[in-house]
């Protein structure tokens, strides 16, 4: 059954939708998809190859064998915490390597990982555990000088459904908070119960947004699988392959493009860097003899600037991927004869489709487009305003569909049928220009969503937390062209009495528990909001203003 899923009662609207019958048998007959389950990934290696290094994490390494047998023990114990088939749980960590562990421990269990971010405070946590009715959430002691075991009992208290906090670190001896060590030590039977489906529900990843609440993307075992498969095939991944994790963990790109699941599906090393800085990375590139890496464009300069200045050994570096946003085209350039490695741009979505460029790709493709997509099942359509095609090399919307691409977000049945059309294909809200090569040049988007050095943030959910600002009367959130990020974010507010300061707005936001990265970098106070002839906000004469002296 891959049309629709639900866990719900009958009569009720499925929790996400399903590919088509038709599309589900096609992605099968052309292999797209196979049987394999992603809690299978670690297993097939440690039998391949068990005395091979699996995975890094500082001084810590762990062999497949090593990384097979503490797997199974969290396995176990998850199970022995109550952990089950279809169970949603929050994983919030940083990179480390308990995130794989539990990861992979409630992939084998059928339980689904809904990847918050390190970032995230109570605003988004607990709209996520409201959504997914998550029973369990996975928390590290402390992380960037915040105490997440605070805000985990917080969670617990507001929501009865999370029945488990589990803490990576010091748990402080609380009751209601269990140690991860703990999970590792169990040595039990393995556990029983029914393995899950390939069709099934394996993670809900994190849209960008832009809506007002962040919307929870399905991925399934076997599209998931596909995913990582198919870039490390373009990558040509191996089991010399050692990738060093620089962003975020829980981050798609970070994950399956190829990442994590890439290189562990090829018997190769993952290597997890503690954060992003520029000096951790490159060193650890030296030490490791990492193959492969993947940054976002505002880390460019910083690397670049970096090696020039200390002149680390980055001979074994073959690849260096860039994404999550617009890489500007002269730092595309400068990576190839300074860094001494090929450039893959990377441009990704966590709701499927991903665009590579090739290894074999000319120099001018690398470093002027944003790739093309990795799979021959990937359809994609460029339309104007009013839906029709436009020709290639004009700028229009990016659509798409495919053996790895959502077919609606889970439990958001409005918010599906606004972004999908009626034959299924999912609008991006990507600019983009199609070459007659099928690589894609993104030139912008539709969407009001601003792209922050790679973090998406969502205007209008933005927006509703400034108007519950006592001293605002109304709000608009825009993206400003910035040297370092690329956008950089302006509140324009219409206030009653004086303004708040961008420091008053950030400190406001903080106390509503909304993630640092999405106050607004500058605040601006109007008389009245330019407004369209039918009464909108008018963001592009907002715009327009950021381009003038600042205030
Ligand atoms: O934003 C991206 O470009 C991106 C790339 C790879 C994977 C993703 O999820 C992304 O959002």
């Amino acid at each position: 059954m891959d049309s629709a899923r639900s866990r719900q009662a009958p009569g009720d609207a499925p929790d996400w939708q399903g590919w088509p019958p038709e599309a589900a048998s096609r992605y099968r007959d052309a292999g797209y998809w196979t049987d394999e389950l992603l809690g299978d990934i670690v297993r097939r290696q440690a039998a391949a190859r068990p005395e091979a290094t699996a995975l890094v994490d500082g001084e810590r390494r762990w062999s497949y064998a090593a990384l097979e047998r503490e797997i199974a023990a969290v396995t176990r114990a998850l199970h022995g915490l109550g952990l089950r088939r279809g169970d949603r749980v929050i994983v919030q960590l940083p990179n480390v390597a308990e995130f794989v562990l539990a990861w992979f421990a409630l992939q084998r269990l059928g339980a689904v990982p809904v990847h918050a971010m390190p970032a995230h405070r109570r605003s988004e946590i607990d709209h996520l555990a409201r959504v997914t009715g998550a029973v369990a959430y996975v928390v590290p002691d402390r992380h960037a000088r915040f105490d997440h075991r605070s805000l985990a009992v917080e969670i617990r208290e507001a929501r009865n459904a999370v029945r488990r906090v589990i803490v990576v670190g010091d748990a402080g001896g609380h009751p209601d908070l269990v140690p991860f060590e703990a999970l590792r030590q169990d040595d039990g039977p393995p556990p029983g119960g029914e393995p899950p489906d390939p069709g099934d529900l394996a993670l809900l990843l994190l849209s960008g947004g832009t809506t007002g609440t962040p919307k929870l993307i399905p991925r399934t075992h076997r599209d998931y699988a596909y995913n990582a498969r198919a870039a490390a095939e373009i990558c040509r991944l191996g089991p010399e392959t050692v990738y060093l994790a620089v962003l975020p963990i829980a981050f798609n790109f970070t994950m399956s493009c190829p990442g994590i699941l890439g290189t562990l599906r090829a018997g190769g090393t993952v290597v997890l860097a503690p954060n992003p800085s520029p000096a951790t990375a490159l060193r650890l590139i030296e030490r490791e003899r990492v193959t492969l890496t993947a940054v976002n464009p505002p880390l460019v300069p910083h690397w670049l600037a970096e090696a020039e200045e200390t002149r680390p050994d980055l001979t074994s570096l073959r690849v260096l991927q860039v994404g999550a946003a617009r890489l500007p085209d002269e730092w595309a350039r400068r990576i190839g004869p300074e860094l001494g490695c090929r450039l893959q741009q990377v441009f990704g979505m966590a709701e499927g489709l991903l665009n590579l460029t090739r290894l074999d790709d000319a120099e001018e493709i690398v470093c002027t487009t944003q790739g093309r997509p990795i799979s021959p099942g990937d359809e994609v359509r460029v339309t104007d305003e009013d839906g029709r095609p436009v020709p290639d090399g004009a700028a229009g919307e990016l659509l798409t569909r495919g053996p790895y691409t959502l077919n609606g977000y889970y439990r958001a049945p409005r918010h599906t049928r606004a972004h999908f059309t009626e034959d299924g294909y999912y609008r991006t809200g990507d600019l983009v220009r199609r070459l007659p090569s099928g690589h894609l040049r993104v030139v912008g988007r539709v969407k009001d969503q601003i792209n922050r050095g790679g973090e998406k943030i969502d205007a209008t959910e933005v927006e509703e937390h400034l108007l519950a600002h006592p001293a605002v009367a109304s709000a608009a959130l825009v993206a400003a062209p910035d040297g370092e990020l690329g956008e950089r974010t302006v509140a324009f507010l219409v206030c009653a009495g004086p303004p708040p300061s961008a420091r008053d707005i950030a400190a406001f936001l903080r106390e509503r528990g909304v993630a640092a990265y999405k106050a607004p970098d500058r605040v601006r106070s109007l008389r009245e909001m330019p407004l369209t002839p039918v009464g909108k906000i008018d963001k592009r004469a907002l715009r327009a203003l950021t381009h003038h002296a600042a205030p």
